[in-house]
């Protein structure tokens, strides 16, 4: 199902027990699961429920309270992990000063792409995300869903062996969206994993299996069908609902 990366060992990530306080408020509360190897993982749950504590955890840009956390068989946060994860936050990390292009250059540097590979690479990730034509504009001129498109080029700009998406398609056309769940399956095909938060149901259902969090805790894990199948329902909304026991 996950096509010739499934091949590839040590690629998954696996969060152990993890909780994450702020002060005394514990925000994230004995999460454990595993993403496999060319995967998509999707989280899932609404606003205020832990998404973005818990993927950055996995990004390594914060650190469990307790528990721990596993990326490629190497214990989060390591700084070296950095350039092995494409990680696209909630909010746009751009020079809105600069161009694209410019952009894309400064993170291709940190990357250490270069030369013709580099500037392919470039054009690559542009025409995904339908930039092309707008490469040399600033980026103080973009609309927030042409910022969120650049900040996916710059996430998968160094073909990263795991890609971890914060809400990646918020303000993305529909038709773009497709294209974007597309590429995301060619990626986890040939061996990329890939974790994404999403409130969006039908893109829930895309994903070949969800964690649902609620309040901080995740109350169940499995592929869009499972979860629909033990709550018997027809649809990932109403799965959702009946786990965090609030049947509409
Ligand atoms: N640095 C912090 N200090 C204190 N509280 C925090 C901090 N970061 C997050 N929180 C709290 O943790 C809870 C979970 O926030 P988080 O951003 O992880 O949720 P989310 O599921 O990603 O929500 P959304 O979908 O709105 O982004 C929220 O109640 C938030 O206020």
């Amino acid at each position: 199902m996950f096509g010739k990366g499934s091949r590839e060992e040590g690629w998954g990530i696996q969060v152990s027990h993890v909780d994450r306080k702020f002060g005394k408020r514990l925000v994230l509360q004995d999460i454990d699961f595993e993403v496999k190897p060319a995967e998509i993982f999707g989280l899932l749950g609404p606003s205020g429920s832990g998404k973005t504590t818990l993927v950055k955890l996995m990004a390594g840009i914060d650190r469990p309270t307790s528990g721990t956390v596993v990326v490629g068989g190497v214990q989060m946060p390591r700084l070296d992990m950095l350039g092995k994860i494409g990680y696209m936050a909630q909010s746009d990390a751009l020079y809105a000063e600069l161009t694209a292009k410019e952009n894309l250059d400064f993170f291709a540097s940190l990357f250490g792409l270069r030369g013709r590979g580099r500037r392919r690479r470039i054009e690559e990730v542009m025409e995904l995300v339908h930039l092309t034509d707008s490469m040399k504009k600033r980026v103080s001129t973009y609309s927030g869903g042409m910022k969120r498109r650049l900040s996916l080029a710059i996430a998968m700009l160094h073909r990263p062996r795991i890609l971890i998406l914060d809400e990646p398609t918020v303000g993305i056309d529909p038709a773009l969206r497709v294209s974007i769940w597309n590429e995301l399956r060619d990626m986890s095909q040939s061996g990329t994993t890939i974790l994404v938060t999403t409130h969006v149901m039908d893109e829930a259902e895309k994903c070949h299996r969800l964690g649902m969090l609620r309040d901080g805790r995740l109350i169940a894990v499995g592929t869009p069908g499972e979860l629909k199948a033990s709550a018997n329902v027809t649809t990932i909304e109403e799965a959702f609902l009946a786990f965090g026991g609030v049947r509409g």
